[in-house]
């Protein structure tokens, strides 16, 4: 069956139209003609299997990596960039038009970056030993599935992240380490490595094994290695890759690292933006955006608090709420380190603290950067009773962005969406939404 693909979906798929039914259809870029199968049918919508490009979109290119369409992390590889920034541009206009009827022309080019490849600055892969060869591979599972995919080699990652990652893996298989075993609660899991310029936290998640000592001193003494974790995780079933136990197996239990001219320390469990570069740039339009001195920010969903370092010398006070202890430990001594006396960070949850605040203050900004799940209810109910004058929303997920913007928009007024391009070559797009109180 023949299918003109109309726009790009969410999981950076090609979709057409057969009968007025969508047909979603991995690997088919709009504009193409694509020749297909349908392998599922839905009551609203069809899964098309690619058989053969019959029209070529101009923007396709040759993917760089030997395994893209299959590890289905870089849907978008096989395209051009600025082809890439226009999916991204459509996708997030199509959710927020969909959900929050925004008028698209608010939203501005997408801002791009100079690297498309080896920008991630961490790693999180599990092991899995190859039945075969008995070799412990690092990879991925296929979304929905069972399947693991062993990946030599990500072009996507730093560089210096593969080195490590290699070089680790060695060590792991000269120890002859076993994949984790769900009944004997050992073995190991998941690799995660976090680097910055040269200087590497890794953190080993296992069973509740004890690990061999000659082996962490040989992983200490990789060039780079600056702080070596354990996380025992035993739990089955779980979205969390780290488990509650972690060890430090040697080195410094931080990863110091200067971003923009901020001194930061970053802690495993702790969130900090993947990509370095890009993130300066998303920081800096934040920075834009506050125009000039406030008396009270509260940044909600902080982290290891570097947006709110980056704004200290915006606002007289500025509170920071982030529910990782790790990172809030993080953000009070990054605060100390970069002589902010006026920026502090709490421990809860971001909806109930800030209610909290807004009862007892008022607030001038709320930035919220929330996890892809959005805004929950009780943060939504609060920014508007709180009647803030401004708010700045940091997205990751454009669907659950329309739908917030779609309850916000009652009392705010949308004055600038800017999308900046953090993971090139996937599908997914991060955004910052200036609002101001009608
Ligand atoms: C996308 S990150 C943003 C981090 C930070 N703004 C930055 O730029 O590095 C989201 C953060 O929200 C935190 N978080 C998730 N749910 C939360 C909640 N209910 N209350 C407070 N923080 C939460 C996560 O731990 C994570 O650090």
């Amino acid at each position: 069956m023949r299918v003109r693909i109309e726009k790009m979906g969410i999981n950076g798929e090609g979709i057409g139209y057969i009968n007025k039914k969508p047909v979603f259809v991995p690997g088919a870029l709009v504009e193409e003609e694509v020749d297909i199968e349908v392998v599922q049918q839905f009551k609203t919508y069809a899964i098309g299997k690619m058989k053969r490009v019959a029209v070529f979109s101009k923007h396709r290119v040759k993917p760089k990596c030997y395994v893209q369409g299959r590890c289905q992390a870089c849907s978008l590889m096989i395209a051009d960039a600025d082809a890439q920034l226009e999916y991204k541009r459509d996708l997030l206009k199509q959710s927020l038009i969909k959900y929050a009827q925004i008028n698209p022309r608010l939203i501005e080019p997408m801002v791009g970056g100079e690297q498309s490849f080896g920008y991630r600055n961490q790693c999180k892969l599990p092991i899995v030993k190859n039945k075969e060869t008995g070799v412990l591979e690092s990879g991925m599972y296929i979304p929905n599935s069972n399947y693991f995919l062993p990946i030599e080699h990500c072009i996507i990652h730093e560089p210096g992240i593969e080195n490590m990652r290699k070089q680790i893996m060695k060590v792991l298989n000269t120890y002859k380490l076993r994949t984790y075993d769900y009944h004997q609660k050992r073995g190991i899991r998941t690799l995660i490595i976090r680097g910055f310029e040269g200087a590497f936290q890794v953190t080993l998640v296992t069973g509740e094994d004890k690990l061999p000592e000659s082996m962490i001193e040989e992983l200490m003494a990789l060039p780079g290695m600056v702080s070596l974790w354990q996380s025992i995780h035993t739990i089955k079933k779980t979205p969390d890759i780290f488990g509650k136990k972690m060890i430090l197996l040697g080195g410094e239990s931080r990863l110091p690292f200067v971003f923009d001219g901020l001194k930061l320390q970053v802690s495993p469990r702790s969130f900090f933006q993947l990509n370095t570069e890009q993130a300066k740039k998303l920081y800096h339009t934040i920075l834009e955006m506050v125009k000039g001195p406030k008396d009270l920010i509260v940044e909600a969903y902080s982290g290891i608090g570097a947006i709110s370092l980056y704004l200290k010398d915006q606002a007289k006070e500025i509170i920071g709420i982030e529910s990782i202890k790790d990172a809030v430990v993080n953000a009070a001594q990054n605060a100390n380190m970069n002589q902010a006396d006026n920026v502090r960070f709490i421990c809860a949850d971001a909806g109930e603290k800030l209610t909290y605040i807004a009862k007892k203050r008022k607030l001038d900004m709320v930035i919220v950067d929330p996890p892809r799940t959005g805004l929950d209810d009780v943060m939504l109910e609060c920014l508007i009773r709180s009647k803030v004058k401004e708010i700045i929303y940091v997205s990751c997920n454009p669907a659950t962005l329309g739908k917030n913007l779609d309850v916000l928009c009652n009392y705010y007024k949308v004055e600038r969406i800017v999308p900046i391009d953090m993971f090139p070559n996937t599908q997914h797009v991060e955004c910052i939404v200036k609002l101001v109180r009608v």
